[in-house]
């Protein structure tokens, strides 16, 4: 495969088009299949659990969070954080809550994030919201025993963002343990000359600072001691692989402690969808950081 810059329009809205990659269903098919799956596995979750659901973190319509409290939560718990995918343009929080039951029989607390999507949020918007979404959190609930945040596709890079944020401006500076970034992509110029653009609208300028790789903070020692997971599937394109592996080294050489983890037999889209599995590896992995710090 050659450098993206040296790619014809077609393929590169192929690579960048994480359906067409599956080997399970069809594009249109194993897309419907994602959002089926994520909201059933919700409901799911909010019939079975303690909830509290569209909490406002700001006062804007889309700044919204769902959480998800543990079997037991007496006591101090760890935090869950999960920043939903669709490109920065469809899913929503409703269909952010499947991983829940695996992880509160496990005494950690799952927390949907809402922002709003595109075209009513732009990038610069939704990383802002996403970042006050946790400073919310951690102002607001005293018994939080580490936050793990987790982002898949687009919820991944605004993940990422969360990482390289300077708190100051914030008042306070959350305990970010470990963050789980599940298929992403972290440098969004190629997306540019794509149709994910057409929603986004975004210029040269707002993709580059908004650009993870781009924006990597060397490792400080509260940050050495958050342990970053960069998952990637077997069946996600070579460009999404080759993002993955970059973002994970930029990191790396910065300071951070990264593990970058293929997932054999998955594509773009099961590699999450498996969360509500408590024997899946992903699952498996994510129990033991949090067992671990
Ligand atoms: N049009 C995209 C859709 C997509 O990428 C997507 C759909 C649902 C959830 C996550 C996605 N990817 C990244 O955020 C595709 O071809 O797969």
């Amino acid at each position: 495969m050659g450098r993206w810059q040296d790619m014809d329009l077609e393929e590169l809205e192929e690579q960048y088009s994480p359906s067409r990659w599956s080997r399970r269903m069809d594009s249109e098919s194993v897309i419907q299949a994602h959002i089926d799956v994520t909201t059933a596995g919700t409901q799911k979750a909010q019939a079975a659990a303690h909830t509290l659901l569209h909490v406002p973190y700001g006062d804007g319509e889309g700044e919204k969070l769902d959480i998800y409290f543990p079997v037991d939560s007496s006591e101090t718990f760890p935090v869950f954080v999960y920043i939903h995918g669709g490109y920065w343009q469809c899913l929503s929080k409703d269909a952010s809550g499947f991983s829940a039951p695996a992880l509160l029989s496990q005494g950690v607390a799952v927390v949907a994030l809402g922002y709003d999507i595109a075209p009513k949020g732009h990038m610069d918007a939704m990383v802002l919201q996403v970042r006050r979404s946790l400073a919310f959190l951690v102002k607001q609930y005293h018994r939080i025993r580490g936050i793990y945040l987790c982002g898949h596709s687009a919820g991944a890079h605004l993940a990422a963002m969360v990482l390289s944020t300077d708190w100051t401006e914030f008042g306070v500076v959350p305990d970010i343990r470990g963050a789980v970034l599940v298929s992403g992509v972290y440098d969004l110029e190629p997306l540019l000359h794509t149709y994910v653009n057409d929603a986004l609208n975004m210029s040269l300028e707002v993709a580059q600072r908004n650009s993870p790789i781009l924006c990597v903070t060397q490792a400080v020692p509260v940050a050495a001691s958050c342990e970053v997971l960069v998952a990637v599937a077997q069946h996600d394109s070579p460009e999404f692989r080759r993002q993955s592996q970059e973002y994970s080294q930029a990191l790396r050489s910065a300071g951070w402690s990264v593990s970058l983890l293929d997932l054999a037999s998955v594509d773009h889209f099961d590699i999450i969808e498996k969360l509500s599995e408590e024997t899946y590896v992903l699952t498996q992995v994510i129990l033991n950081m949090i067992a671990r710090s």
